[in-house]
């Protein structure tokens, strides 16, 4: 089955492609739009996209694009420990001017530059394997921070090894597809939403309905609604499958109280109790 990720070959969501299920061909793109897009014309069945760090938040680019797509649902999730090194075709961190990276992965590792190479410039590329393709061209004074894998496969050294400001620093990676999931007994389901007006209570209306019926959030998130200032979409995952009765209920509660609501997919449960399961969690 072929699977879109950030690519060239090499990046961090190449690993957690990959690492999806061995019937996985990884197909490599340019950007996360490309990615939608691509899923929601039905030219690739699914797709692999980062929606937040525990360092540095939400992906908020993956945040917005899911809200604009009509026949995209996040099918799956899995969590990825990101060790990010710093990367160069020299031999030195003396000759080091400048270091390329995702802007993600260059957020990751802001304090580690800070403290130790406050000279070298930081800038953004597409990708941390095309910051290892790119540092690669340009010579010694230029570096990457991307991971192992990446370094070997572009002959790259490693001049510094987990240059990530924490030591604990994870990625929760989301599989996006056209087709529903269907329910395991151990599901999540992700909902975006806004509201008519703001008034006092109106969050707690929506959360209220979930403790009533005892139900587990796992995230809330609120993102800007793209008009005027204080106009927000908000974002909730939680326990539980879209076809349960009981979530339902709950759905159809919120429907009454909201502008509109989307719900973004249900799907197995990759972290948190889940970070048992082999194949959902990994290291890249
Ligand atoms: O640049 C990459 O290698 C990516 O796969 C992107 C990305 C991201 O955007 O979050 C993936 C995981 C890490 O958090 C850093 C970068």
């Amino acid at each position: 089955m072929e699977m879109g990720y950030l690519g060239p070959e090499g990046s961090y969501s190449h690993g957690a492609a990959l690492a999806y299920g061995s019937e996985v061909t990884g197909i490599p793109m340019q950007s996360f739009s490309e990615i939608f897009e691509a899923v929601e014309a039905g030219k690739i069945k699914m797709g692999i996209l980062p929606i937040e760090n525990s360092t540095e938040g939400a992906v908020t680019m993956v945040m917005d694009g899911l809200i604009h797509t009509k026949r995209i649902q996040i099918i799956g999730e899995l969590v990825f420990e990101i060790r990010h090194h710093l990367l160069s075709i020299g031999k030195n961190t003396e000759e080091l001017q400048v270091v390329l990276s995702h802007p993600q992965a260059l957020e990751q590792c802001r304090e580690f530059f800070r403290k130790n190479y406050p000279n070298i410039r930081l800038l953004a590329c597409e990708s941390s394997s095309q910051a290892c393709i790119a540092a690669k061209n340009k010579g010694p004074s230029y570096g990457a921070i991307g991971n192992k894998l990446a370094g070997e496969r572009y002959g790259l050294n490693i001049l510094s090894d987990q240059v990530q400001d924490n030591l604990m620093n994870q990625t929760r990676f989301i599989v996006i597809g056209r087709e529903d999931t269907k329910a395991t007994g151990r599901d999540k389901t992700s909902i975006a939403f806004s509201f008519h007006d703001d008034h006092p209570g109106s969050l707690y209306e929506v959360l209220r309905e979930f403790a009533k019926d005892n139900i587990n959030l796992t995230r809330i998130e609120s993102r800007p609604a793209k008009a005027e200032l204080g106009k927000y979409v908000f974002y909730i995952d939680f326990h539980g499958h879209k076809n349960d009765p009981k979530i339902q209920g709950i759905l159809k509660s919120i429907e009454k109280i909201t502008r509109w609501v989307k719900i973004l997919g249900s799907y197995p449960l990759g972290d948190e109790e889940g970070m048992q399961q082999k194949t959902r969690v990994g290291v890249v």
